[in-house]
This record gives C-alpha cells, structure tokens and sequence, in this order.
C-alpha cells in the first residue's frame, strides 16, 4: 500500500440543526480520539450558517471545511462565499465539484477549475469531486468524462499536495447502490495513470483518490483495503454513528 495518508471527509449536505449537530459533534469527539486522528486526516463539511459552531465543538483533531465557494474574493454575489472567508473563518479545506454542484446547480468544468485555482491560491485545500452518471458508464463513457472532469485543473500552476480527489459515481450517491470494490479499485487506478502520464509520476504516487457514493460501515473496510482507494467522501453516513468505524476502516484504532 503506498504511504498515502488515510483521508475521510463528511459531508454534511444540507442537513441539520443545532440540536442535530450536537449529537453529531458528540459521537465524533468521543470516536475521533488522538490515537485515530493521528492516523486519519478527517474533515467535516457542515452546511455554511454552522460552519464556525462546528469548529468551536469539534475537539478532537478533525478538521472543518466549506461545501462550496466562488472564484473570486469579495464583490456583489448574492449567495456566495469565498475562499479568503473560510479562510477567515480559520478553515483549510473546500469541496468543489460535487456532482450536485455539477448537475443541480450547472456548475460546469470550467467553473469548478477557475473556483479550484483560487481557493489554492487563497490558501484553502479542494477536496475535487468528479463521477460519471449512470448512463454515462452504460454507454462505455466511464473513462472519458472522469478524465475530462479531472483535466480541466491541468496544465494549471495546481499544487497537488494540496489537492484530495473524490471518485463519487454519481450512480452511486445517496441511492444506497455502491461501486463494488473492483469497479471503484479500477477508476481510481485509471485516475492514477492518468496523472502519471500527464501530470508527472510524483503526483500519481502523492495525490491521494477517495471513494464517495453510499459507503457506510458496512462496506468501508473491503473498499479501504484496496490499493488505490486512500479514503472516502461520506454523505449519509456521515451523520450517523457509523461515520466513526468509517473513520476507522484502514488504522488499527
Ligand atoms: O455525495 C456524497 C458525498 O459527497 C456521497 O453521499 P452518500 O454517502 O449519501 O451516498
């Protein structure tokens, strides 16, 4: 296995209250402990209006991060935040690219790549999302539009070090229907060449590929054991209990 940090991301969505995210907080304090933090990079994504309460309760070493940004810092963008604010807020990470930015929301390859390079710049990590739909696995286009999805960022001053990519089929997102092992192990490994032909062998080893899409305790531990899966992007699971043997799927914590 190649020594590529373990990485779990929840996120949140748009769900919770105060009085849900309390109990939510509460199971990952107790479950998070030192000993698996140490091991585990975590990183919760709560909706925006609870970002700094979660931050503030959070005590053990998960970290907390935005669900979205724009590309740019400051201006007249109603309903939008930036990158400098989460920094502000004394946040390192960003999901962008999540398929229900892409296909709710529109967002297109461009946006998400424009909205990757400033959230860099500005000092914040992407957790970057890509995953084909149903009928575009069916029709043999797997390949070609995760690679298209992930290329838009290339040939751009990226950092990769500071870059976490997610595989969330989208097939597979809330519907409880999750990419076998296999099929999940062979995108990734896709992924991972395909860095290595066109970004530079040292980013295909480095650059850490998670799964997201109906993981849950159950499943965790047989897709975490695979060689080019190196952590998961959780949604559902990551408002329940379960979320802490998630955490946990690969360390011996
Ligand atoms: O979209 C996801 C995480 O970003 C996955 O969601 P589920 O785990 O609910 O399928």
């Amino acid at each position: 296995m190649a020594d590529r940090r373990f990485f779990v991301g929840g996120n949140w969505k748009m769900n919770g209250d105060f009085k849900s995210i309390d109990g939510i907080i509460a199971f990952i304090n107790s479950g998070c402990d030192g000993s698996c933090c140490d091991k585990v990079d975590v990183v919760v994504a709560p909706p925006a209006p609870y970002i700094t309460y979660v931050k503030e309760k959070i005590n053990c070493g998960a970290q907390v991060a935005a669900q979205n940004c724009y590309k740019v810092a400051k201006g007249a963008f109603t309903g939008e935040i930036s990158p400098e604010m989460i920094k502000d807020l004394g946040l390192n990470w960003v999901i962008l690219g999540h398929s229900e930015r892409r296909h709710v929301f529109g967002e297109t390859d461009q946006l998400i790549a424009d909205k990757t390079m400033h959230a860099l710049e500005a000092g914040i990590n992407v957790i970057f999302c890509i995953g084909e739909k149903l009928e575009e696995r069916e029709a043999g286009k797997t390949k070609e539009v995760n690679f298209r999805q992930l290329e838009a960022i290339f040939g751009k001053n990226v950092d990769w070090s500071r870059i976490v990519i997610a595989y969330e089929p989208v097939w597979a997102i809330g519907t409880g229907v999750t990419a076998s092992p296999e099929q999940a192990q062979e995108v990734h490994g896709w992924l991972r060449e395909f860095l290595k032909e066109k970004v530079s062998e040292q980013v295909a080893a480095s650059t850490r590929i998670i799964y997201g899409g109906s993981v849950t305790a159950e499943n965790c531990r047989e897709l975490g054991s695979q060689s080019d899966i190196d952590g998961f992007l959780v949604g559902g699971a990551s408002l329940k209990p379960d979320f802490v043997q998630i955490i946990k799927a690969r360390s011996c914590c």
